[in-house]
């Protein structure tokens, strides 16, 4: 689980997170919605403890500037951060070894079929397409087998192909009890939410489950409440 109370982080004077309190609950995919500027990727990295905040935020229980949160969570940002001269192999290596983890190997080996990155084992980060970083990326994210996962923007320079295979992934982790929370502009792609946070000028402007939509599409929720078009 993942747990904001009053979370606000200012730049200067200005708010670009202001007062937001919500939860990612496990075993649901948690979306967090808003147009550009919002505060999502501000939240995200909050969370990750890539930046200072005043307020609250846990995950699974724990305050996330401990070690026993860092080790419960997997985060994908939204651009990869790699080792131009590592390869994948020694990416996940490296992360096996930090997380001291036992069975990666064969964790990896699964999600690297399954994202078509056989034949890539022994190239270089910087010798692999945006696509495959983010593969990159997501793997050595879902090694540490997280509790809570935390996504930016997972979709961009993904094929139709590698988004389904994706959903598939954040699908079989939600059976697993897993709570993920994804930022997202892919509206239309979204066929696996459960609970949504609409966000705009740094507050929470909206917070609906997925059965209480009723006729109305998630999109027209998301325009309503934010005055896009
Ligand atoms: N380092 C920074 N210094 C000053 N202002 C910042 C900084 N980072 C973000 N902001 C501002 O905070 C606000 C929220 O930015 P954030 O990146 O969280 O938005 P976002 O919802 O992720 O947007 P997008 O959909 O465009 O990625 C924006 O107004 C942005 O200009």
């Amino acid at each position: 689980m993942i747990s904001l109370e009053r979370v606000t982080k200012s730049y200067g004077n200005f708010k670009a997170v202001d007062n937001v309190t919500l939860e990612a609950l496990p075993g649901k995919i948690t979306v967090l919605l808003g147009p550009n500027g919002a505060g999502k990727s501000t939240i995200i990295k909050s969370i990750a403890n890539l930046l200072d905040f005043d307020g609250k935020i846990e995950i699974c229980g724990f305050d996330n500037k401990t070690i026993e949160a860092k080790k419960s969570f997997g985060y994908i940002p939204e651009v990869p951060v790699l080792f131009d001269l590592l390869t994948i192999e020694e990416h996940i290596d490296f992360i096996g070894s930090a997380y001291k983890l036992h069975n990666y190997k064969e964790i990896a080996d699964k999600y690297i079929k399954l994202f078509n990155l056989e034949d890539k084992r022994k190239s270089l980060a910087k010798e692999l397409s945006k696509g495959m970083k983010q593969k990159l990326s997501m793997v050595l994210a879902l090694i540490i087998e997280p509790k809570a996962l935390l996504v930016d923007e997972p979709m961009i320079g993904l094929d139709p192909a590698s988004i389904e295979d994706t959903f598939k992934i954040f699908h079989q982790l939600r059976e697993d009890g897993c709570a993920i929370f994804m930022s997202t502009h892919i509206i239309d792609m979204l066929h696996e939410w459960d609970e949504a946070y609409i966000l705009n000028h740094g507050k929470v402007v909206k917070y609906i489950k997925r059965e209480e939509l009723g006729d109305s599409t998630l999109k027209e929720i998301f325009f309503e409440y934010t005055g896009e078009e």
